[in-house]
């Protein structure tokens, strides 16, 4: 049966990628939308500044977007947050406490404790620590930082089998869809030019990658993060004029033995994760792909890897200060957001969480 899916913030950048991905998608069936009040009681293809390369589809164009109120989403087995962070809070607070699953973009929650930070194709295996929560209230579940995701993947594969990174310095270029649409960032702020600042973007990168990678304490369910000292992180974030797609130029420090340049390689080119062993509808059929070009990846030509759930990685190479440096992208509101959600819900489905 498909699973019955609702979403928050439908309008936004993220909440158009949700509309679009989930209409693809057999698995789910969209049943209730959201957004703020100046956009409730009409229909969604009234409302919506549709701004996709995709025309909206007809059939979530005439469902009726409502208030973010958990009384309108009681038929939802899930229900995916694109909510500004603002608002974000109180209403996945209010949708939990009525026993609805909420999966969320959006950063309130991600360093509580007791709520998971998935990246599917990075930390899947958190999920597993749901299983026996508090049946009173929904499952709550939250996704990382959008630069965050598309880093930690490489990262996760390159740990399982090296052991733990001890270092990484990074620095993204990310486009201007992170940045979401009211207002989102001015042209003449970006055209011919790159801005080197992301409001609290640089505290994310430097806090989310220790979670993500971190242990669960199964007798608490409680999510720790690599302390500081083990897994020291220092980020530069800034904007460019690239519409989908965050690169990011990463060092790194191995804390035991260095392996070699082609053990890497191999490494990322044969990982894979639960969601592709567990034969999810929409894991990527390599979770990384590693180019050879000595100019990839670039975000119009690879962005859209694996339907934008692949990261690409490339220029690998030894760095005079840590061990290597390399290039990593990934789909900011694919992998980075909306996709990330949606195959969260297909792993729960085939974890039997849901
Ligand atoms: N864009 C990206 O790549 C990523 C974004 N995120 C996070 O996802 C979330 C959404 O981001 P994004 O889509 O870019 O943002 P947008 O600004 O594009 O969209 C925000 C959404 O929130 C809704 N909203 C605003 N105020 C209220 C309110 N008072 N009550 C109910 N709904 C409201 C808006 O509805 P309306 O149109 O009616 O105003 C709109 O649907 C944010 O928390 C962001 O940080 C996370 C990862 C990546
Ligand atoms: N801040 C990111 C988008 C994002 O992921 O935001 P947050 O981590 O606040 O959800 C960007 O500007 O590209």
């Amino acid at each position: 049966m498909a699973i019955k899916a609702g979403v928050l913030g439908a309008t936004g950048s993220v909440g158009q990628r949700f509309i679009l991905l989930l209409e693809e998608n057999p698995e789910f069936e969209l049943v209730a939308l959201g957004a703020s009040k100046r956009s409730s009681g009409r229909a969604y293809g009234d409302v919506v500044a549709w701004k996709q390369t995709k025309p909206i589809p007809a059939q979530s164009s005439g469902l009726t977007v409502h208030e973010c109120s958990a009384v309108h989403f009681t038929s939802c087995d899930v229900v995916f947050s694109g909510l500004d962070s603002d608002v974000a809070g109180d209403i996945e607070e209010e949708f939990v406490n009525h026993g609805i699953n909420v999966i969320s973009n959006a950063k309130n929650y991600r360093q509580h404790p007791q709520v998971p930070l998935v990246v599917p194709t990075a930390n899947p295996e958190h999920l597993d620590h749901l299983a026996n929560h508090d049946k009173s209230k929904g499952i709550h579940i939250c996704i990382s930082n959008c630069s965050t995701a598309g880093l930690v993947v490489p990262l996760k594969a390159l740990q399982e089998k090296f052991g733990p990174i001890s270092h990484m310095m990074v620095t993204t270029m990310q486009a201007v869809s992170g940045a979401g649409f009211s207002p989102g960032v001015s042209s003449m702020d970006v055209l011919d030019n790159l801005v080197p600042y992301i409001g609290s973007e640089e505290d994310k990168l430097e806090m989310e990658p220790r979670k993500i990678l971190g242990d669960v304490d199964a007798s608490t369910g409680t999510f720790l993060h690599i302390p500081q000292d083990e897994f020291k992180i220092s980020a530069t974030t800034t904007r460019v004029a690239v519409i989908d797609g965050h690169t990011a130029s990463v060092s790194i420090k191995f804390a035991k033995n260095k392996p070699s340049k082609e053990e890497i390689i191999a490494t990322w080119r044969e990982y894979q994760s639960q969601c592709e062993l567990l034969k999810c509808k929409s894991a990527p059929e390599h979770a990384i792909v590693y180019l050879d070009q000595p100019d990839r990846p670039q975000p119009r030509l690879d962005r859209d890897t694996g339907n934008g759930y692949t990261v690409s990685c490339g220029r690998l190479r030894d760095d005079e200060v840590l061990d290597y440096k390399f290039v990593c992208l990934s789909h900011n509101t694919v992998l980075g957001a909306a996709g990330s959600g949606i195959l969260i819900a297909e792993l729960l489905k085939a974890k039997n969480i849901i």
